[in-house]
């Protein structure tokens, strides 16, 4: 065992010694009935607040789902919400994370859209007001397999998902992702006498689903991520050896594409499912070739006619 020679005064000794001081006379009351509730007054605040909560909150969840792994635990970044009237001061901050916890303490926090609506509806009735919104960013991870070796390793994207709850119009719920691609430049390809520069794009999806949409039937995580790779030039890898390597180099050759072929591509898919009312896609490409990136997107509302 070590040998200490310095003598150290005592842990509490120490914290006066660094400017800690007796706790002084308090006069305020330390029962809650007594304290004075400042965000529950009511006067004529000036303005209706659209959104108050809290934001940037990380907290782990259950994400479910068809593609392997079925079933893990990632870290998911939360934003909680609701609006509050002209004649009340401010919202019961405390209860947006009693709801996490709730959820949390019964395993129902989860991307299942069940559990999220049932969350969101909850929400506005613990916060005792007619509508709540809950906004997730969270990373998915999945199994990637190489193209001839078919070896396996994770892949993530990041997925997406609003639910907003209110009393008069019901729910409405937002869903999407943001996953990573290869994309091969046609102009390069068709200007040069050899090769083709290519790059990391970013695809983005942000679908409304239509109110009757069935989660139990359908995986919107399978395919928003099949709706972005299938339309890539190529898919990203984990493991590729030199046999996967030689796919994935002809493929991307094969299927060249801009950021402008992207987003509507991935808007022709969108477009043909009847689950999806609306969506905006968008690409950004981290160009090889400039220190700049190259974007594109598709803001698109089937419900809005003659576009
Ligand atoms: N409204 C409001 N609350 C804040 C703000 N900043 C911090 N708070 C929070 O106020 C919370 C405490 O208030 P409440 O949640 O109303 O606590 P409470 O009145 O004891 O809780 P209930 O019994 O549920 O009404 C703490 O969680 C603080 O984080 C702010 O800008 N506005």
């Amino acid at each position: 065992m070590t040998q200490y020679k310095k003598h150290l005064p005592e842990k509490q000794e120490r914290h006066r010694l660094f400017g800690s001081v007796s706790p002084g006379k308090r006069t305020k009351p330390t029962e809650k009935d007594a304290m004075a509730d400042l965000q529950n007054t009511q006067n004529d605040f000036l303005f209706h607040i659209d959104a108050v909560g809290i934001t940037n909150v990380t907290h782990p969840m259950t994400i479910h789902g068809e593609i392997e792994p079925h079933t893990q635990t990632s870290v998911a970044k939360f934003t909680m919400t609701s609006s509050i009237v002209q004649q009340s001061k401010g919202t019961n901050m405390s209860r947006f994370t009693e709801q996490l916890e709730a959820y949390y303490q019964k395993q129902r926090l989860t991307t299942n859209l069940k559990d999220l609506k049932a969350f969101t509806k909850e929400l506005s009735t613990r916060l005792k007001t007619t509508d709540a919104t809950i906004d997730i960013t969270v990373p998915y991870f999945y199994q990637q397999r190489g193209p001839h070796s078919q070896l396996q390793g994770l892949n993530h994207v990041d997925l997406t998902i609003k639910v907003t709850y209110d009393t008069s119009s019901g729910f409405t719920v937002h869903v999407g992702l943001a996953a990573t691609i290869t994309t091969l430049c046609p102009c390069s390809k068709e200007i040069s006498e050899y090769s083709a520069h290519n790059q990391r794009g970013i695809v983005s999806i942000t679908t409304e689903l239509d109110p009757l949409f069935d989660e139990t039937t359908s995986d919107w995580k399978k395919w928003l991520l099949e709706m972005a790779e299938s339309n890539a030039s190529a898919k990203i890898h984990p493991v590729l050896k030199r046999t996967d390597e030689k796919v994935v180099t002809e493929h991307a050759y094969e299927n060249p594409r801009f950021v402008e072929d992207m987003v509507r591509l991935v808007s022709a898919d969108l477009y043909e499912r009847e689950d999806v009312v609306a969506f905006k896609v968008t690409c950004r490409n981290e160009e090889s070739i400039h220190l700049h990136d190259a974007i594109a997107s598709i803001t698109y509302d089937k419900r809005v006619e003659n576009r």
